[in-house]
């Protein structure tokens, strides 16, 4: 079965847009829930410009799912994810300046702290995934660190696919099948995602070896289109047909 995490950040984005408290990500949260989300996904980023920490904060009060926080690796998050222990810590990379997440981690050009980082979580009882593009030194460097998870960035392959540059999209779901396959090899958990869409969702679906997505921008946009609960079941229809289990 593989599992559709659902990110709410963009819903606090719209929030944020006008300092009111609606719309709420928390109540996207629960509609997501009721509409089949497996878990609920929050990136409370160091600048705060979408979760905040009061999200979070309710999210780990009412949230049935298992909320899955992404954070970067600074002391202040540590300590964050130590106060409310979530099912899962994603580590992901952050700059400042950014409009999105640009690329993986540096887990291989930063491995002892990485591993010093990941175990107090996982001694709280996190699930740590690391956030990575597919090359294998990062691979092998994630499960060396003590990573349970790799969720494999797919921003570059569905870019690649805006701008039609169809043979190096091509190259990159190469990579990618190669990297989950590695990981797989390795004992770590395989979720992916960053940019995912309907159109572009069918191939990353079908890897065996992933068992979680993670998508947010685009189905929060499709909800203003057509509601939260209908853009996340065409999405599940979406990962379903590609993995060949369609009813
Ligand atoms: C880590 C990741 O891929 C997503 O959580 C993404 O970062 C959403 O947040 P932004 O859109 O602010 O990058
Ligand atoms: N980790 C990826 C994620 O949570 C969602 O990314 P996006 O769909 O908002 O690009």
């Amino acid at each position: 079965m593989l599992r559709l995490g659902v990110n709410i950040d963009h819903v606090a984005t719209v929030r944020n847009a006008r300092g009111t408290p609606w719309p709420d990500p928390v109540e996207a949260a629960r509609v997501a829930e009721v509409a089949g989300a497996d878990g609920i996904t929050a990136h409370l980023r160091e600048d705060r410009r979408h979760i905040s920490d009061d999200d979070i904060a309710r999210l780990m009060e009412t949230l049935s799912a298992p909320l899955n926080l992404e954070m970067a690796a600074t002391p202040e998050m540590q300590a964050i994810a130590l106060r409310h222990r979530p099912h899962a810590v994603c580590i992901v990379p952050e700059k400042r300046e950014e409009r999105t997440t640009e690329g993986g981690l540096d887990v291989a050009g930063d491995a002892g702290r990485m591993a010093d980082f990941i175990a107090p979580l996982r001694e709280a009882g996190s699930r740590v995934s690391l956030f990575i593009g597919h090359d294998p030194r990062q691979i092998e460097a994630a499960a060396k660190a003590g990573a349970a998870v790799v969720e494999l960035h797919t921003g570059a392959w569905c870019d690649l696919g805006i701008e039609g540059r169809l043979a190096e999209q091509q190259a990159e779901l190469e990579g990618l099948r190669a990297g989950a396959s590695l990981a797989a090899a390795l004992g770590l958990e395989v979720h992916a995602g960053h940019g995912l869409t309907y159109q572009n969702v069918g191939p990353i679906a079908a890897m065996p070896e992933v068992l979680e997505l993670n998508i947010g921008h685009f189905l929060i946009g499709e909800a203003i289109l057509r509601g939260l609960g209908p853009a996340i079941a065409e999405m599940r229809r979406c990962m379903d047909a590609a993995r060949g289990n369609a009813g």
